[in-house]
């Protein structure tokens, strides 16, 4: 798929997570072969530019790959101002957040809100591809609420405007994350339109992305909780996309591997105090079954992190042992 000047390697592209797809989870993606990472969202409202939060969010350095950097909000001008920012703080692509259903976002009428306003979303799109010289890629769900799906409306308007892909969640806002995403639209939208789609929604494995690919027709796949305490799923969607075939579960050593390279990246990029509470979340999904349980309250209760890193090794070791 072309985003703009830049041909993505595979169809493969990681969801943008507020809280999830920081730098260091991108990167560990972006490594198992997904070919593009999409920021977590960036207000437009400069006056919080300057937090911690933001900072963190808006540095590159050390990013690996083609930066797209995502801005939320429902001033026009605002808007392409925080594109105008964030190119040039090196973003490579601007992603528009139209699909997040967020209170605190949508009060603002922004996120997936917007798509109750067909003319806003029009000059939003309008201001924000004419104040910068790299593409402008959109993010939205399917519509509103279920009675009132008008991706393709707006789909076709994202065309009009020079949006150079657009990704789909295929749910309405009022559905939230409730029920399972559906696929029709996404498919109507990719027949209605001749800029790229990209599908999203509930793919977590490698037969989902290989039926939702077929069904839908779309350009490329966006996964996002899928990948949640599994960065490998790329490597094991794209082998399967190739040879139909599936992989092996990951070995031991490797998981053991990425686990404490994610940590010691957590730790880098936030500090010990915000990084060990992170931590917390990743390695809850890295080890989510029923019988690690007691290893996931354990890890919860420590308050360093050194003590975090070396629970992980020692429940590596003893798996090994046994
Ligand atoms: C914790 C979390 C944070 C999210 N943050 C954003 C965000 O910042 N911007 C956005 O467009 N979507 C956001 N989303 C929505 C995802 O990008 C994606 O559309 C949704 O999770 C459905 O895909 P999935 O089933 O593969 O997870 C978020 C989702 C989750 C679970």
């Amino acid at each position: 798929m072309q985003i703009g000047p830049y041909q993505l390697k595979n169809q493969l592209i990681v969801a943008p997570m507020a809280g999830v797809t920081d730098q260091a989870f991108r990167n560990l993606c972006l490594r198992y072969g997904a070919a593009l990472a999409v920021s977590e969202m960036l207000s437009s409202n400069p006056e919080v530019w300057d937090t911690d939060k933001s900072r963190q969010r808006m540095t590159h350095s050390g990013e690996e790959g083609i930066r797209s950097v995502q801005i939320a909000g429902a001033d026009p001008e605002l808007m392409a101002q925080a594109a105008q920012f964030n190119v040039e703080q090196g973003a490579h692509i601007i992603d528009i957040n139209m699909g997040c259903p967020a209170k605190k976002v949508n009060k603002k009428l922004a996120g997936s809100a917007l798509m109750q306003n067909p003319p806003l979303v029009k000059d939003i799109l309008q201001a924000v591809v004419a104040a910068v010289d790299v593409p402008v890629t959109l993010k939205i769900r399917t519509g509103w609420e279920p009675e009132h799906r008008n991706g393709v409306q707006i789909a076709q308007i994202a065309e009009d405007c020079g949006i150079a892909s657009l990704a789909v969640h295929g749910r309405t806002r009022q559905c939230m994350y409730k029920g399972n995403a559906e696929y029709d639209t996404i498919k109507a939208i990719k027949q209605n339109v001749s800029i790229p789609v990209v599908a999203n929604g509930d793919i977590d494995s490698p037969e989902k992305a290989r039926f939702v690919l077929d069904y839908t027709g779309v350009d490329a796949l966006m996964i996002g909780r899928g990948a949640q305490g599994r960065p490998w799923i790329f490597r094991e969607i794209q082998h399967y996309l190739e040879t139909g075939n599936k992989l092996a579960p990951i070995e031991v050593a490797e998981q053991r591997q990425v686990m404490l390279e994610h940590l010691t990246k957590l730790y880098d990029l936030y500090g010990e105090y915000k990084g060990i509470r992170f931590a917390r979340k990743h390695i809850g999904w890295y080890l989510d079954q029923e019988d690690q349980r007691q290893f996931r309250a354990d890890f919860n209760q420590l308050e360093t992190a050194a003590e975090q890193y070396s629970l992980v090794e020692y429940y590596f070791d003893e798996l090994v042992q046994n």
